[in-house]
């Protein structure tokens, strides 16, 4: 489980107080108002944003004192981070290992991963000859492969059209069933995880303001604040 206990950021325009628990497992959808704080929680669990006080464990695990590169963690950010001088397998290789002194039962891996996420003999291709939607796949492949337990996706698919949109989480909720992975994912679009994810979490103001099954955030007493957040962003 991931517990988040009151961890808090002060910046000068910004107050952010985080708790929020995720079990094992889940997939925990992430909606919010534009500058809420969403990203920034995302960037606190990834370890690229220190909170003056409060813990953070993962499968009771403290995570605060490591560096990003030694948490449980691997993150895809909206503009995917994809080298375009590398190949996609070697885009992907660089979860597995920075040095891309590839193993041969590590290249098997990635080619695995790469079916699975539709990248079937894309492996010798570089970014700039894929489309958006098949460069989050390699995102996706690379976070996946990389065998880390706690995936965070940061609105990775925002800039995809809605068709691709959902084909691409429906494929992120068939990859945690095949594998024990938790997954944190900032959305704008609520509906587009409604019926995959186990939890929905509203941020705003730097908090979590309130955590449950996505059927009663969206239709609770948040409702109009929600879609207000949508239409704005
Ligand atoms: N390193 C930083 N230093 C100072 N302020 C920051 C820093 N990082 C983020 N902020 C501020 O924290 C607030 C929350 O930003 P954040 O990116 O987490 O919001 P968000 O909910 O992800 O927004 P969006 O949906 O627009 O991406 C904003 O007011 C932002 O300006």
């Amino acid at each position: 489980m991931l517990v988040i206990d009151h961890c808090r950021l002060t910046w000068p325009d910004f107050v952010a107080d985080y708790s929020l628990k995720v079990q094992a497992g889940r997939l925990c959808a992430i909606i919010g108002p534009s500058g809420g704080g969403k990203t920034t929680l995302l960037h606190m669990i990834a370890g690229f944003e220190k909170p003056e006080s409060g813990t953070l464990t993962f499968n009771g695990q403290d995570l605060l004192p490591l560096e990003p590169a030694k948490r449980p963690v691997s993150i895809v950010f909206q503009d995917h981070n994809l080298f375009p001088h590398l190949t996609v397998t070697q885009n992907v290789g660089l979860g597995l290992r920075p040095s891309l002194r590839l193993t041969d039962e590590e290249t098997i891996l990635i080619e695995e991963t790469l079916d699975a996420v539709g990248l079937r003999g894309f492996g010798a291709r570089r970014p700039g000859e894929m489309s958006g939607g098949q460069r989050q796949r390699v995102a996706l492949a690379r976070a996946l492969v990389s065998g880390r337990p706690l995936i965070l996706l940061d609105e990775p698919f925002s800039s995809l059209d809605p068709g691709l949109r959902r084909d691409m989480i429906l494929l992120v909720d068939s990859m945690r069933r095949k594998r024990p992975v938790t997954i944190l994912m900032t959305i704008h679009t609520p509906e587009d995880a409604a019926d995959v994810a186990d939890q929905m979490v509203f941020v705003a103001d730097g908090k979590v303001v309130a955590s449950d099954e996505p059927s009663r955030i969206l239709g609770g007493s948040l409702a109009a604040r929600i879609a207000a957040a949508v239409s704005d962003t």
